[in-house]
């Protein structure tokens, strides 16, 4: 997709990498409509990035993305505001912490929920234009976590959801494209202390840290912005799971076939559109 001229939502766009992949697509000539529960911080880079590249290309609007209620109201200000709505990037993530209940609510159900919205407002099949949706994710969707079994299981959900919605059967209806990316440890305020308040948590930064340090450091935010405007240029790739590490860079988790839906949506529901 050529970014021109086209309306993203970013959640989690205050900070980090949501930040990063706002500003990329803005200096590719998009909009971008920027949702955070973090006001303060969301208004401040919404200005920066306003005197920056206009105005008139941002709009932040505070969203807890949990509240299912604030989620609808913020995609129905996106269209108000834009008049159109051509990406969805579902970012805003919390790592693993005492409150597993949360962790799901961010990492999982309000991706599943920014899916569904983004595929309500650009699906063909509804009357859009068609468009992209794409899933923050981790490595920790593909791989175990030590110190974040919860964590792990949200962004495992985010990969199933993103490579079951990337299926030519869900595309043949809707005209949008859902991929995952699944980054490496990344410098971003996520990233806990190397040195922490109690024994126990000092045990799993020590780990965490050798971890970090044994792959060859944190990626940069401009290295993952690499590979998501990548994945934005590419209309080739649906269901794509696009991995980025240190060692190997950009690439994709390789799958075999199956439960694509494939000869169904080929043989019944393209000829309806
Ligand atoms: N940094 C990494 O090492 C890394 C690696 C792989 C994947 N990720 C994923 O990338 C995404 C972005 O993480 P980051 O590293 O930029 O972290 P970050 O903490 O810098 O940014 C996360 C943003 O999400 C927002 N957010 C959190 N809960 C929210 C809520 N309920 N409603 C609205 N916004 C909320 C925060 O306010 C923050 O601005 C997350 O999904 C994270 O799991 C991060
Ligand atoms: C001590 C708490 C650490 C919290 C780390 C915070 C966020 C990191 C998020 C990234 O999405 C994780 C990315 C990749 C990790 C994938 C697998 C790790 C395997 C090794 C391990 O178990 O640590």
């Amino acid at each position: 997709m050529k970014l021109s001229g086209k309306v993203a939502v970013v959640t989690g766009a205050a900070q980090g990498l949501g930040r990063g992949f706002t500003e990329a697509m803005l200096q590719q000539g998009a909009k971008v409509a920027l949702l955070d529960i973090k006001v303060l911080d969301g208004r401040k880079t919404t200005k920066e990035l306003a005197s920056q590249h206009g105005q008139d290309k941002v709009l932040f609007l505070p969203c807890d993305v949990t509240d299912k209620g604030q989620m609808e109201s913020a995609f129905q200000q996106v269209l108000r505001h834009f008049g159109q709505l051509d990406v969805v990037v579902n970012n805003a993530g919390v790592s693993e912490h005492g409150n597993w209940e949360m962790v799901l609510d961010v990492n999982l159900r309000s991706v599943i929920h920014g899916t569904l919205l983004g595929l309500d407002h650009m699906s063909r099949e509804k009357g859009g234009a068609g468009g992209l949706i794409i899933n923050i994710a981790s490595m920790a969707g593909l791989l175990p976590m030590f110190h974040g079994p919860v964590y792990a299981a949200t962004k495992h959900g985010v990969v199933g959801l993103s490579r079951s919605y990337g299926t030519p059967f869900h595309f043949a209806l809707t005209g949008v494209r859902v991929c995952a990316m699944c980054p490496t440890m990344a410098d971003t305020p996520i990233q806990p202390p190397r040195v922490a308040s109690t024994p126990e948590e000092q045990l799993k930064a020590d780990a965490h840290w050798a971890y970090v340090d044994n792959q060859g450091g944190l990626l940069q935010v401009s290295e993952v912005v690499d590979g998501f405007l990548q994945l934005v240029a590419d209309d080739s790739k649906n269901g794509a799971v696009m991995r980025i590490t240190k060692q190997k860079g950009v690439d994709y988790q390789p799958y075999g076939g199956g439960g694509q839906g494939v000869p169904y949506a080929s043989r019944n529901t393209r000829s309806k559109l």
